[in-house]
């Protein structure tokens, strides 16, 4: 299980824990002794994706300009290599799922929902693209139409929206614990042999991520240019989609 936990930013992610995130999957690289994962985030919030009051501190200044590629390097690397992992992944979202953490959710191979809680894509209302890799794999898991519907509107995609999209896999009522949904979902796809279920994974995996590589040097590509442009930086000043929380 890896837990998200920064309880006075709805688990916004500081550059400190983005590099104990991918301290996390470096543990499971290591690990061989299992078959499955569920990421999921303490407080019943999943993540809010890149913690903007670090960033409106120390990522937006003229000295500052390589900090956001910095971040979207480190944090596609992550989000890559977690989804590469020969282990099933399940994302446990309650809450919500927001920018980075959005993204991070879809760096899971499933999605369990909870009734009330949603994925949302903000980063039109920040004037930048996703830069944690969630771009192309939102792509590849609803297909293109949908995607660029999701992405452009920054709508929230409610958990029953988000089933109807193919971007959850189970919807759990809310007053039923959604990570012990996503444990019994996972157990369900790990029962059989360790080994074989840990080869299946590769399997699968390196059937379709070669093919999306360049895709995610696009997208990183196009985030470090935005990221901390004009508008970007007074969304980010604002609190970042906080500032439309009505809509
Ligand atoms: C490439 C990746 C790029 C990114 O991830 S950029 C970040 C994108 N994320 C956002 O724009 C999320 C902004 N936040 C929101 O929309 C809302 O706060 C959110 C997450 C829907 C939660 O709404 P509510 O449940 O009503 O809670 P709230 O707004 O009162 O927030 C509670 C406290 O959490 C803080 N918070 C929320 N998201 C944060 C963030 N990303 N970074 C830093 N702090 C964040 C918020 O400022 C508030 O703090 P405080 O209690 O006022 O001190």
């Amino acid at each position: 299980m890896i837990s998200i936990s920064n309880p006075g930013g709805r688990n916004s992610l500081s550059g400190k824990m983005m590099c104990e995130l991918a301290d996390a999957v470096d543990v499971l690289q290591a690990w061989e002794g299992g078959a499955g994962v569920v990421l999921h985030g303490e407080n019943g919030f999943f993540c809010a994706g890149a913690d903007l009051k670090v960033a409106a501190q120390h990522m937006l200044g003229p000295s500052e300009n390589g900090m956001g590629e910095e971040m979207s390097y480190l944090m596609h690397h992550t989000t890559s290599r977690l989804r590469a992992l020969p282990l099933i992944s399940v994302a446990a979202i309650e809450g919500a799922a927001v920018g980075g953490g959005a993204e991070l959710a879809t760096a899971c191979d499933f999605r369990v929902m909870a009734k009330d809680s949603y994925i949302r894509f903000v980063h039109a209302l920040l004037s930048v693209v996703p830069g944690w890799g969630g771009g192309t794999r939102l792509t590849k898991i609803v297909g293109r139409r949908d995607a660029l519907r999701i992405v452009c509107t920054a709508d929230k995609i409610h958990a029953d929206q988000a089933m109807a999209f193919g971007l959850c896999d189970e919807v759990v009522e809310t007053s039923t614990d959604t990570v012990k949904v996503a444990t019994g979902f996972l157990q369900k796809l790990t029962a059989n042999s360790t080994a074989a279920t840990r080869a299946l994974k590769t399997v699968v995996s390196q059937a379709d991520d070669d093919a999306y590589r360049p895709s995610l040097n696009h997208e990183h590509d196009v985030f470090s240019r935005m990221w901390g442009n004009k508008a970007s930086a007074e969304q980010i000043g604002k609190g970042g989609a906080s500032a439309r929380k009505g809509d």
